[in-house]
């Protein structure tokens, strides 16, 4: 078991009604010779949720909802998220990482005339994408636009899918840091992950399997490459997920939420409020714990976000909120 030692004593600690627990607050009493601030409720207690780049706008939601998930534990919890710039970095050193579709826009496979048209795409389809003040049912015939002129562009490339690891490794595409550490830990304790993206699947596996690993306890919803017998892109399978659209169709007819019927509690991890819809198959639901990564269009956005989210992190490039959560589960 890949546990640390810090874990097993914090979880003992956390559970049933242990939740609402005074911590150590004595020793700092003692040496200050002031009464201590009580912390008395999880969302106190973590560090990681004290920071400037952490909102939460109703609290107490947010510590029942914590109290629920940890008294169930690990077999009722399943997780959904997003791929691009969720469980991927958005930038580095203030440089944007390549989303799953910018791994191979952004390559050498690319000729430069049909660069420039992806690249007018990006320009006129991501603002809209961020906007803050349309609709989401407003921007879904944008989007229907983008995703399908952007692969069709690169179908006319004559990708060959020998070429997609080179394309990755190539890239500046990234895991958020603790993104190994969660994958571990879900697939050591059987929690089931689901990633449900926009991106590229055939990209987004490689870019895992480059930075972390595949586990047999992973799923992945996205958009997935039709190659020929020559390994030539000729297409993509299956119906189209663009941003907004994760509510319906790709899981329509799967029996993927029926097996996991027993597991109620969801944690849903996103950076749109499109991916606030992934859950929406899910039969039974108890508990569903919102956490949002805002990486662009920061102070249009924030109020939304922390209506829609319920933990909202703020120009975050770690896991260290949602490890720190899975941490009192696991
Ligand atoms: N041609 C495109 C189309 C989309 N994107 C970005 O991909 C992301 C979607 O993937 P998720 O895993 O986040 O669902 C989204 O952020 C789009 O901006 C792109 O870069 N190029
Ligand atoms: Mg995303």
């Amino acid at each position: 078991m890949a546990r640390t030692s810090g874990w097993n004593t914090t979880a003992a600690v956390m559970t049933g009604a242990a939740c609402a627990l005074a911590g150590a607050a004595l020793a700092g009493y003692l040496l200050s010779g002031r009464r201590p601030k009580k912390r008395t409720k999880i969302i106190e207690m973590m560090d990681e949720l004290q920071k400037e780049n952490v909102y939460i706008k109703d609290k107490e939601r947010v510590e029942k909802l914590l109290c629920q998930l940890i008294q169930d534990g690990k077999s009722k919890l399943q997780i959904i998220t997003d791929f691009d710039m969720t469980l991927s970095r958005f930038s580095i050193n203030g440089k944007r990482c390549a989303t799953c579709h910018n791994v191979l826009e952004d390559s050498t496979l690319v000729p430069e005339s049909k660069k420039q048209i992806l690249d007018e795409l990006r320009d006129t389809y991501y603002p809209i994408e961020i906007n803050a003040k349309m609709t989401i049912e407003e921007k879904i015939p944008f989007m229907m636009e983008w995703y399908t002129k952007g692969t069709g562009v690169l179908v006319e490339c004559g990708l060959k899918q020998s070429d997609l690891s080179l394309a990755v490794k190539e890239s500046n595409a990234q895991l958020r840091e603790g993104c190994d550490w969660q994958f571990h830990a879900l697939h050591e304790h059987s929690v089931p992950m689901l990633i449900f993206s926009a991106g590229i699947g055939d990209i987004l596996e490689e870019i895992i399997k480059q930075h972390s690993q595949m586990y047999a306890n992973m799923r992945v919803v996205s958009n997935y490459m039709d190659f020929n017998h020559d390994g030539m892109l000729v297409g993509f399978k299956g119906d189209l997920v663009h941003t907004y659209n994760k509510n319906e169709g790709a899981l329509r007819n799967s029996d993927y939420f029926t097996t996991l019927k027993e597991r109620r509690n969801i944690i849903l991890m996103g950076d749109s409020m499109g991916d606030l819809r992934m859950a929406d198959g899910v039969p039974n639901m108890q508990q569903i714990l919102k956490i949002g990564f805002l990486n662009d269009n920061i102070e249009e956005r924030l109020e939304k976000y922390k209506e829609a989210y319920d933990i909202v992190l703020v120009s975050d490039s770690t896991m260290d909120v949602p490890n720190a959560i899975l941490k009192k589960i696991l």
